[in-house]
């Protein structure tokens, strides 16, 4: 068994956490907010999160970062893509030996294209750096909480952080597949929330199955041809961080991506939807940073570039189905 040290204490953080302290691992779990940390040291509960779901005894938690840094020399990076430099350079202030970093989070930094795992190369000292891993698929925490099936990917250029990363997640309910194209299941991962955005936009404009079949469809066409294009193997979106992510999202009453398209299409703004939220729906700024990424290696994104649209400059959500809609003829 192993120490683990777990960065962020929202909702999927929390679910990890508790598969590992399950799985025998002695965990330590870091958040910014104390009454979080005390709630789960003490009542054994994360109920923002988490919702009637107790957790395991033996999961315990801290504020102080740099005890969870130096608790593990393997740290779990679970926080939303925009805070993930800044709790990088916090952890690199405290870090005082190698770790190996693998993350859970699904989104691209806007302006520089670049994924999470070069945010986080990027961020931690040379020597402070054992490697870095992904794990995405198709897994929303409320379901693993409860213990349901689920499978996902770990993806590393590193052969032992991926047999690494599988043997300490996997478990008679959590099935960890490895995978080799680490770009390709960062970005499978970051992209399907794109398209679970403008599936909930046309649920919540009252269209059917044969809209969102056809957004998953075509989206995984754009998903397919910007990734390729960043050096991804096409193959992995047929996978479990591909196809696999974006029918979980897409179609599940948990998804916050698909929930907040949903308020759009009902006619609520933007800032109203995430107002309700009140946790990440990280598609918001990944349509930002993919939209600038297929204007800049001009990909074809139709989908995403008309969300962006909708998004952040207006276009009422109906223009914005007519458009797709009437594009010029073409090949599928
Ligand atoms: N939820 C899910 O089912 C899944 C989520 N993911 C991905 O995991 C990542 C995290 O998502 P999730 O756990 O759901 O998000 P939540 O919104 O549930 O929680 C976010 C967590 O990050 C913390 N946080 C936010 N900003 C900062 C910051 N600047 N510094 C430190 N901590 C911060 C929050 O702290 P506080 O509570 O104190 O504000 C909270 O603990 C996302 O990229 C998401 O796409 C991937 C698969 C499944
Ligand atoms: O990535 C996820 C499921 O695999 C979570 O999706 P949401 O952020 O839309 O809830």
């Amino acid at each position: 068994m192993m120490k683990v040290s777990v960065i962020g204490t929202g909702s999927w953080g929390t679910a990890l956490a508790n598969v590992l302290s399950e799985n025998g691992h002695e965990v330590l779990m870091w958040g910014k907010t104390k009454a979080t940390i005390e709630e789960i040291n003490t009542h054994h509960t994360n109920e923002k999160y988490l919702k009637d779901i107790e957790l395991h005894a033996k999961l315990a938690a801290s504020d102080v970062l740099e005890d969870v840094v130096h608790h593990a020399e393997i740290i779990i990076i679970a926080v939303p893509t925009k805070a993930i430099r800044s709790v990088m350079q916090q952890i690199n202030q405290v870090i005082n030996n190698k770790k190996t970093f693998i993350h859970v989070s699904k989104g691209i930094e806007p302006h520089t294209f670049k994924r999470i795992s070069e945010m986080i190369t990027e961020e931690i000292d040379i020597e402070y750096m054992e490697g870095v891993a992904v794990l995405s698929g198709p897994s929303h925490a409320e379901e693993l909480a409860l213990k349901h099936p689920t499978t996902v990917a770990v993806a590393s250029e590193n052969e032992t952080i991926r047999q690494i990363a599988q043997d300490i997640f996997m478990n008679e309910y959590f099935r960890i597949y490895t995978n080799d194209d680490l770009v390709g299941v960062e970005i499978g991962g970051a992209l399907k929330n794109i398209i679970a955005l403008a599936a909930g936009i046309t649920d919540g404009l009252g269209y059917g199955d044969n809209a969102k079949a056809a957004l998953m469809t075509r989206g995984l066409a754009e998903i397919t041809r910007l990734g390729t294009r960043m050096g991804a193997d096409p193959m992995t979106f047929l996978g479990l961080a591909g196809i696999g992510d974006l029918i979980v999202t897409c179609t599940s009453v948990h998804s916050r991506n698909w929930k907040c398209g949903n308020m759009l299409g009902k006619g609520l703004t933007l800032e109203e939807a995430l107002s309700n939220m009140g946790m990440v729906v990280e598609g918001v700024r990944t349509t930002e940073a993919a939209n600038e990424m297929a204007d800049a290696f001009g990909v074809e994104m139709p989908i995403t570039q008309s969300l962006y649209k909708v998004l952040f400059e207006g276009l009422d959500v109906h223009e914005g189905v007519q458009n797709l809609m009437n594009r010029e003829k073409t090949n599928e």
